[in-house]
């Protein structure tokens, strides 16, 4: 059972105590016991966080990413909460990865993941290294069971297809994924061309895996990317979304693991999560990789609490929110 977070966690700036209309996150998040947490019959979203680095140091990566769950959510909380009544945004607390136990931590958050959408709360889950989506699309395959297919949508620089034959990382879930699962697909979006070895592409060839290059990314092009979005989550009974936050470019997001000189802008980013994430058929959301301890100023923290507003906004739509056109 994740453990709740401190009150602390959850305190900003206050313009009005009561005029729900100036509430920021932090006046209006519940935070609640997950074992207790009631069906909602609202639309609901459920922060859970992921205190998970051990992926990225069996990956030979930088470690720091297990202390961004709360710095995270410290960011979200002075953000304008933009939502009418009947919208809720509740918080389960953090799984943590205990020492080296990856795998029991993964298979824990599946567990909580699972619960939550049993209870009918959207999933948003705050990484962690990327190890974190393991778990995540553990929760979400057992609340769907195995005959439906999936459709998972990772905005990364990297495919994440190593080889897990010696121990699973953060660099091998999708390969976890697709050799087990013959009702899942994979679509990556934002991969750096020399950000992944000639075996990574040929591997993503050899497992039918769908991408584009970042490069691909720019202008007019958009438009067509999403088009293709659209018709992947089309053809899938769910989808799930994934933001490896080192596909932004480096100026933008130096506090990850990886970073990318030429990754992609904030605003691109922020167009590809309201676009899979108002669609009705995506389940979850999470954001991994923001890493508090190389980061500059705050700015990859914060970056990461944009990003998941734009989430969690998309995920509860409403008059300013509709983003499903
Ligand atoms: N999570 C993935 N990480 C990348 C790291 C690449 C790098 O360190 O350059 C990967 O495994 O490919
Ligand atoms: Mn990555
Ligand atoms: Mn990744």
């Amino acid at each position: 059972m994740p453990r709740s977070v401190s009150a602390d966690v959850w305190t900003g700036r206050i313009d009005h105590t009561e005029r729900r209309s100036s509430f920021r996150y932090h006046q209006l998040v519940e935070r609640v016991d997950l074992e207790n947490m009631p069906i909602s019959a609202d639309r609901t979203c459920a922060l859970i966080g992921f205190e998970c680095e051990e992926g990225v140091r069996r990956n030979q990566g930088r470690v720091g990413a297990a202390q961004a769950p709360n710095a995270i959510r410290q960011a979200l909380a002075s953000l304008p909460w933009r939502q009418s009544e009947g919208k809720r945004l509740v918080d389960v607390g953090n799984v943590s990865c205990q020492g080296d136990k990856l795998e029991e931590a993964q298979e824990e958050l599946g567990q909580a993941v699972s619960e939550l959408l049993s209870k009918s709360a959207t999933p948003i889950i705050l990484g962690g290294g990327h190890e974190t989506l393991y778990g995540h699309y553990a929760g979400v395959r057992k609340h769907i069971g195995n005959d439906a297919s999936l459709g998972i949508i990772n905005i990364d620089a990297h495919f994440d297809l190593r080889s897990y034959e010696k121990q699973p990382s953060s660099g091998t879930m999708f390969r976890q994924i697709l050799e087990h699962d013959p009702n899942s697909r994979y679509y990556v979006l934002g991969i750096q061309r020399f950000g992944n070895t000639q075996e990574l592409f040929d591997k993503a060839d050899e497992l039918g895996v769908r991408y584009v290059y970042e490069e691909e990314m720019a202008g007019e092009r958009l438009q067509d990317i999403l088009a293709s979005l659209h018709a992947f989550i089309e053809n899938h009974d769910h989808v799930m979304l994934t933001l490896c936050t080192d596909v932004l470019n480096a100026a933008f997001a130096p506090g990850v693991s990886a970073p990318s000189p030429f990754g992609l802008t904030p605003m691109l980013v922020r167009s590809l999560i309201r676009a899979v994430a108002a669609h009705k058929k995506t389940l979850s959301f999470d954001i991994c990789e923001v890493n508090p301890v190389l980061d500059e100023n705050g700015r990859t923290v914060k970056l990461g609490a944009y990003l998941t507003n734009e989430a969690i906004m998309a995920f509860l739509g409403g008059d300013n929110y509709d983003f499903s056109t």
